[in-house]
């Protein structure tokens, strides 16, 4: 039996830290894991999307990981993604996550071949074969890596015993609810794990069965997260319905700039709190001056729904 719990709640996507000069950031990555600590978040997803990880080299993740590490250890569950979209990169960082110590490791498919089932599953298996003491969460997200996890690849991962999560970040909630029963079909009750990953269906993602979620925006106003869940946690679904409301509206604020989103977060983060995170790498855009109205008005609003809690 394996303890689950520790997957259950909110789980940001850590950003990419860097520092003025576009390299990473050890000192932006040790700070933003404090700062999560001090929210009182679950665990965090090191080096997804969030996390730039398709714009990042192998050692880059991995000094971002160790940092990450050096200030969670026995504090926060860490989830690290590991793929690369090439086996022999993302088994060098299967193997370097268990080494750290990570309760476990993800990936995403490999991304634009679009390969048959039987080598998507070759992939993750050889990961986790690099990591077997890890426990190991597929993430699908199909909307952006181009290939979805159908129920014969689940099927197919389920033989190993370390898969013990989907991160789903397709839009339908019902894949929700499917991975899960497929997931306990295999397993049993309480020994399954499906995260939701749609920041913006978080209470329908919790409702219909989500253990807990993973999510890019998160890291920006946790408190809103933190609290839904708990609203979920005890039946009170309006009143996690009328905060899923207003974070929603926070991310269509947010992505109204033209700079990407992660470097909208990044920035209100450092008004906020006066975390030194960088903007983000190219061909991603950064902010420019016009933004600064959209920055502000999000970080007002992440301001007041916070005050209301
Ligand atoms: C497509 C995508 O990136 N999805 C993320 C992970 O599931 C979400 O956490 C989004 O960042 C979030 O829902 C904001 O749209
Ligand atoms: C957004 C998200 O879940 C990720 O960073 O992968």
């Amino acid at each position: 039996m394996k303890d689950i719990t520790k997957y259950q709640g909110v789980i940001p996507a850590f950003y990419a830290c860097y520092d003025a000069e576009g390299n990473i950031s050890t000192e932006g990555v040790k700070a933003l894991t404090r700062h999560l600590i001090a929210k009182g978040v679950k665990g965090v997803y090191v080096g997804g999307s969030s996390g730039e990880c398709i714009y990042q080299h192998v050692d880059e993740r991995k000094a971002v990981l160790e940092a990450v590490m050096s200030e969670a250890k026995g504090k926060l569950t860490v989830i690290a993604h590991v793929g690369c979209n090439n086996t022999a990169d993302s088994v060098e960082l299967a193997r370097h996550a268990e080494s750290v110590g990570v309760d476990a490791i993800a990936s995403i498919p490999p991304i634009y071949f679009h390969l048959p089932e039987y080598a998507i599953a070759k992939y993750w298996n050889d990961m986790s074969a690099a990591a077997p003491n890890t426990e190991f969460v597929i993430y699908n997200i199909p909307q952006l890596a181009g290939t979805g996890l159908t129920m014969s690849l689940l099927k197919e991962m389920l033989k190993n015993p370390n898969v013990v999560a989907v991160k789903n970040s397709s839009m339908p909630t019902q894949d929700i609810q499917m991975f899960k029963d497929a997931g306990i079909a295999a397993r049993g009750e309480g020994n399954f794990v499906v995260f939701n990953g749609p920041d913006e269906q978080f209470v329908s993602g919790r409702v219909i069965g989500a253990d807990g979620g993973i999510g890019g925006t998160y890291a920006v106003m946790p408190e809103l997260y933190l609290a839904m869940n708990e609203h979920i946690n005890k039946g009170e679904v309006k009143e996690a319905q009328a905060l899923q409301y207003e974070a929603d509206r926070i991310i269509y604020k947010m992505c109204e700039a033209h700079g990407n989103l992660y470097a909208v977060q990044k920035e209100i983060l450092r008004r906020m709190y006066g975390l030194e995170l960088g903007g983000v790498r190219e061909p991603m855009p950064s902010l420019i001056p016009e933004d600064e109205a959209i920055v502000a008005e999000a970080q007002a609003m992440i301001e007041a729904a916070i005050a209301k809690l």
